[in-house]
C-alpha cells in the first residue's frame, strides 16, 4: 500500500492568490476595459478612487484647447446658434475657457461677433439700447432692462455717442411726444473698452457715477455699459480666476467654419477680425473636403490653431492628424439633441470615443475636446481622465444669461431655446450659407429642437461646476489633467462598468421627492 503524506495533498490545492496581487487587480485599467468591442457611455463607466495627497486648492485645471492655445479651465463652448454668440464668447473667457462663435449666419454677422467679443475685456456683455435725437419715446418699456438709452446720429451703435437719456429723465418730462433731443443729457463720460473691470470699478466708485459706456479707442463705438448695480451683481459672484488672453492682451475667441468652398472667404474675414482658434465644423471629419480645408488653412494661415472633426476613431484622428491639425474635436451623436446615431447608424459611445482617440493624439501631442453629452460636473471628470483636454458643451451652457435668445416661461418654468445645428429649423436658417441655397436636394435633420431650464449665468455655475471637478480629481488622486492623463495612460487609473442597477444605485433613490441643488 502507498502511503500519500498528508504535507502532498495540502501542496496539490491551489493556491489563494496573494492578496497584494488581487488588490492591483481591481477593475480594469482603460486599456482592457476599452478593448472588449461595447461601446460606452460616461454613465456607464466608473471609477475607482485613487490615493489623496493635496488639498482641492492644489489641483490646477489649466489646460490646453489645441497645440498653441492654453485655457486656465477645461471649458469650451460649442459653436451652436443657441449657445455662442457675444456675450458667450466673453463669459468663458473670462472664466479662462473660450468660446467657439457659430457659423449658422452670414460671414459680416459671424465676423461682427467676433469683433464685439474681442473689443470686451470685462465678464460681460449688456444690452445697449440706441435711438436718433429726433426719435421719440412713448413707453418706459422701451428701456426694456437698460437704465439709458443713448443718443447717436444715425440711431445704431456704427455712430458716435450724442448723448443718452435716463429712465427719470423721460419720467419727468411731461411731454411724451417731445423728440429725445428736447431732453437728453450730453454726452456722458466714457472709458476705453481696454480697461478691465477692476480699472472701471474703480473709476465709477470713485466718481459715484450710475454707470460709464465703454468705447471702442479705434472706431469710436459704444461696446458695453458698466452700472454702479453690475458691481455689486460682480462681487456676488466666484472670483474669477485668469481669463483666456491673447498676446494682443485681448480675449481668445475662437470660430466655426464648413467645407465649402464659401468658407474659404468667411474665414478671410474672420481671420481679420483676429480669431485665435478655427474649428472646422462637420458631424463626420474624415473627409475629402475636411481634409483639402486643413490643408488650405494650414497654408493660407499657418498661425492658426486648427481643430478637425468630428472623430470617434483613431483611424479618423489618424488622417487628420497627418495633415496637420492642433487639436481633435471627438462625438458623433452624442450630444443632447443630437439624432445622427438614430438616423444614420453611425457614432460611438463617447467615453470609448474621448478614450480611443486621445490614445493616439496623445501621441501626437494633438489634444483632445469632448464633445457633446456633459450634462453634469460628473461626466466632465470623466470626459478628462479618459484623455480629454478639454470638454465642448452645447446644453450645458444654453440655459445661461449667455447664451442667445430671451427666456420663455413653458409651464410655469423660465426656458431658453435649444436646438441641433442639424435641426431642420437651424438648417433652414443657414441654408443660404451652408446650403448654398439648393432648395431642391432632400434635407434630413439629424438633430432636434428643444429648450434648456434657466440656469442663470455662467459667471456664476460654471466656476461651481469647476469646484466640483476638482473634488472628483481629489477622489482620484489627480492634482491636474495631465496627472489624470498620467494615471490613465500608467494603468493605475481602474475603472469598471456599472451595471443597470449599479448606475440606478448611483444616483438618488428610493425618496418620495427632492430637491436637487448643487450650490
Ligand atoms: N457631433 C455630432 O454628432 C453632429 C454634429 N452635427 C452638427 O450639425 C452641423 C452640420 O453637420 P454636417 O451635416 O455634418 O455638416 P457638413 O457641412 O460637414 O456636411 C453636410 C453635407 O455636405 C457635404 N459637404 C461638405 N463639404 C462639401 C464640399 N466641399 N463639397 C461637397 N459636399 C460637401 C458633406 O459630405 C455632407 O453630406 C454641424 O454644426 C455639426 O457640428 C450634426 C450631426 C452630428
Ligand atoms: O447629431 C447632432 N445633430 C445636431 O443637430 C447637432 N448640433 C450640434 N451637435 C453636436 O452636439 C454637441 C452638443 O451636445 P450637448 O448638448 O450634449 O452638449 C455639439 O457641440 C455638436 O457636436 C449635433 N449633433
Ligand atoms: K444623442
Amino acid at each position: 500500500m502507498v502511503v500519500i503524506p498528508l504535507t502532498l495533498v495540502l501542496i496539490d490545492k491551489p493556491n489563494p492568490k496573494p492578496l497584494a496581487a488581487a488588490m492591483n487587480d481591481e477593475g480594469f485599467p482603460g486599456e482592457r476595459l476599452f478593448n472588449q468591442g461595447y461601446s460606452y457611455t460616461y454613465n456607464d463607466v466608473i471609477f475607482h478612487p485613487g490615493y489623496i495627497d493635496f488639498p482641492t486648492d492644489g489641483i490646477n485645471l489649466s489646460t490646453k484647447l489645441s497645440r498653441n492655445i492654453p485655457l486656465s479651465i477645461p471649458c469650451v463652448a460649442s459653436p451652436m446658434d443657441t449657445v455662442t454668440e457675444t456675450s458667450m464668447a466673453v463669459g468663458m473667457a473670462a472664466l479662462g475657457g473660450i468660446g467657439i462663435v457659430h457659423y449658422n449666419n452670414t460671414v459680416s454677422q459671424q465676423a461682427s461677433i467676433i469683433h464685439n467679443a474681442k473689443s470686451h475685456r470685462i465678464p460681460f456683455n449688456a444690452d445697449l439700447l440706441f435711438a436718433s435725437s429726433n426719435d421719440t419715446i412713448h413707453s418706459i418699456d422701451e428701456f426694456a432692462n437698460s437704465p439709458c438709452i443713448f443718443v447717436t446720429e444715425s440711431g445704431n451703435n456704427d455712430s458716435k455717442i450724442l448723448g443718452f437719456v435716463t429712465k427719470s429723465n423721460w419720467e419727468k418730462w411731461s411731454n411724451k411726444e417731445a423728440r429725445i433731443s428736447d431732453y437728453m443729457n450730453n454726452s456722458p463720460i466714457t472709458l476705453p473698452s481696454s480697461d478691465n473691470f477692476e480699472d472701471v470699478a474703480g473709476f465709477i466708485a470713485s466718481k459715484n457715477l450710475d454707470f460709464v459706456p465703454l468705447v471702442n479707442e479705434k472706431d469710436g463705438q459704444m461696446v458695453n455699459l458698466v452700472t454702479a448695480a453690475d458691481l455689486e451683481r460682480i462681487k456676488s459672484l466666484p472670483k474669477l480666476g485668469l481669463p483666456s488672453l491673447g498676446k494682443d492682451g485681448k480675449f481668445l475667441v475662437g470660430a466655426a467654419v464648413g467645407t465649402r468652398e464659401s468658407d474659404k472667404k468667411r474665414l478671410e474675414h474672420l481671420v481679420k477680425e483676429g480669431i485665435n482658434a478655427l474649428v472646422i465644423d462637420s458631424s463626420q471629419g474624415n473627409s475629402l473636403y475636411q481634409i483639402d480645408m486643413i490643408k488650405y488653412v494650414k497654408n493660407t494661415y499657418p498661425h492658426l490653431d486648427v481643430i478637425g472633426g468630428n472623430v470617434v476613431t483613431m483611424y479618423q484622428a489618424e488622417n487628420l492628424i497627418k495633415q496637420g491639425v492642433d487639436g481633435l474635436r471627438v462625438g458623433m451623436g452624442s450630444g443632447s439633441i443630437c439624432t445622427t446615431q438614430e438616423v444614420c447608424a453611425v457614432g460611438r459611445g463617447q467615453a470609448t470615443a474621448v478614450y480611443k482617440v486621445s490614445s493616439i493624439a496623445e501621441q501626437h501631442g494633438v489634444p483632445v475636446i469632448a464633445d457633446g453629452g456633459i450634462s453634469n460636473s460628473g461626466h466632465i471628470v470623466k470626459a478628462l481622465s479618459l484623455g480629454a483636454s478639454t470638454v465642448m458643451m452645447g446644453s450645458f451652457l444654453a440655459g445661461s444669461n449667455e447664451a442667445p435668445g430671451t427666456y420663455v416661461y413653458q409651464n410655469g418654468v423660465r426656458m431658453k431655446k435649444y436646438r441641433g445645428m442639424g435641426s431642420l429649423e437651424a438648417m433652414t436658417k443657414g441654408s443660404d450659407a451652408r446650403y448654398l441655397g439648393d432648395t431642391a436636394k432632400l434635407k434630413i435633420a439629424q438633430g432636434v429642437v428643444g429648450s434648456v431650464a434657466d440656469k442663470g449665468s455662467v459667471l456664476k455655475f460654471v466656476p461651481y461646476t469647476m469646484q466640483a471637478v476638482k473634488q472628483g480629481f481629489q477622489d482620484l488622486g489627480a492634482s491636474s489633467v495631465q496627472s489624470a492623463h498620467h494615471l490613465l495612460r500608467s494603468g493605475e487609473l481602474r475603472l469598471e462598468v456599472r451595471t443597470g442597477a449599479a448606475q440606478v444605485e448611483g444616483g438618488v433613490h428610493g425618496l418620495v421627492g427632492y430637491e436637487k441643488k448643487y450650490f
